[in-house]
């Protein structure tokens, strides 16, 4: 075999310098969330939406050849992998079956060498993370033909409840079309660009137009309606997608619980807010 043009050598020199710089900022940045760890005193170790502002910018700085979508990777390997040291970090997902899908959504967000446990059914997952045996907890999107949704689980007031906090993966649908919600123990965080999601309890049968209204008037147009059930007591709860972030205590959910609009809207709590992911074209 010939040897390498002696430019190649020196490339490669750079490369390895390169390496080194980038190592040592590394150790750097590691030392940093060590002292963000010390000063959290306490509070949650996970923070979804920081996380998702720093790739946000960091995705707009990127000006390299290496494709988006890898430095995502890159990145998400890194902040999981510095939650990690901060504290028992660990992800429960739904596995309905092998080659799903979701073990992989999972740790591409979640990183590779992250603690995760699979589960056949939603409810389990949402278990594990009720209980605190996992930090997060991957599920699907809720949908109208679901035979045993798994948001109910979750509906409560307490701040410390589960809540979903983030939208997988965070590039858009992957190539088996899948995405995911992830829920945690916390209140979910605001970003500049935020999803909500919220469960609506009606009485029995509130047409989709005067639902709808409702919402518009309360400031909480619906984008999307992903499933509705009745309830024990003759009602029915309706889980929305809207634009925008929804605070727990916000003004509009209050209106909402308080519209009187002939016997309607019974009650609306929050679910959770996720980080919108990045648009296609903001990874090209
Ligand atoms: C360092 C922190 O903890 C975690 C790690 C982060 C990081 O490595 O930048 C960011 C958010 C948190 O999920 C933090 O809260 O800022």
């Amino acid at each position: 075999m010939s040897r390498p043009p002696a430019s190649l050598d020196s490339l490669r020199d750079e490369i390895d310098a390169l390496d080194d710089q980038m190592l040592d900022l590394l150790m750097q940045r590691c030392a940093v969330v060590d002292r963000i760890a010390a000063a959290k005193q306490g509070g949650p170790i996970l923070r979804p939406g920081r996380e998702a502002m720093i790739l946000r910018r960091l995705v707009g700085r990127w000006k390299g050849s290496m494709p988006k979508r890898n430095l995502v990777r890159i990145w998400r390997e890194l902040l999981s992998g510095l939650v990690g040291v901060q504290g028992p970090f660990s992800i429960a997902v739904w596995m309905p079956e092998r080659g799903a899908g979701y073990l992989e959504v999972a740790r591409n967000q979640y990183g590779a060498y992250t603690p995760t446990s699979s589960h056949q059914s939603p409810s389990q997952v949402v278990r594990e993370v009720t209980s605190g045996n996992a930090t997060v907890g991957i599920l699907p999107l809720p949908r109208w033909e679901d035979e045993a949704p798994w948001w109910p689980l979750i509906l409560s007031n307490a701040p410390d409840a589960p809540h979903i906090v983030a939208r997988l993966p965070l590039t858009g649908p992957g190539p088996m079309g899948i995405e995911a919600l992830a829920i945690a123990c916390m209140t979910p965080e605001q970003t500049e660009d935020d999803h909500s999601v919220l469960a609506v309890e009606t009485g029995p049968d509130i047409s989709r137009s005067a639902f709808t209204d409702v919402l518009t008037t309360a400031g909480l147009p619906p984008r999307a309606v992903w499933d509705a059930r009745p309830t024990a007591d003759d009602a029915r709860i309706h889980v929305i997608e809207v634009r925008g972030f929804v605070q727990p205590d916000d003004t509009r959910l209050l209106a909402l619980r308080g519209a009187s609009d002939g016997g309607g809207i019974r009650n609306a709590l929050l679910l959770g807010a996720y980080a919108t992911p990045l648009p296609a074209d903001a990874l090209e």
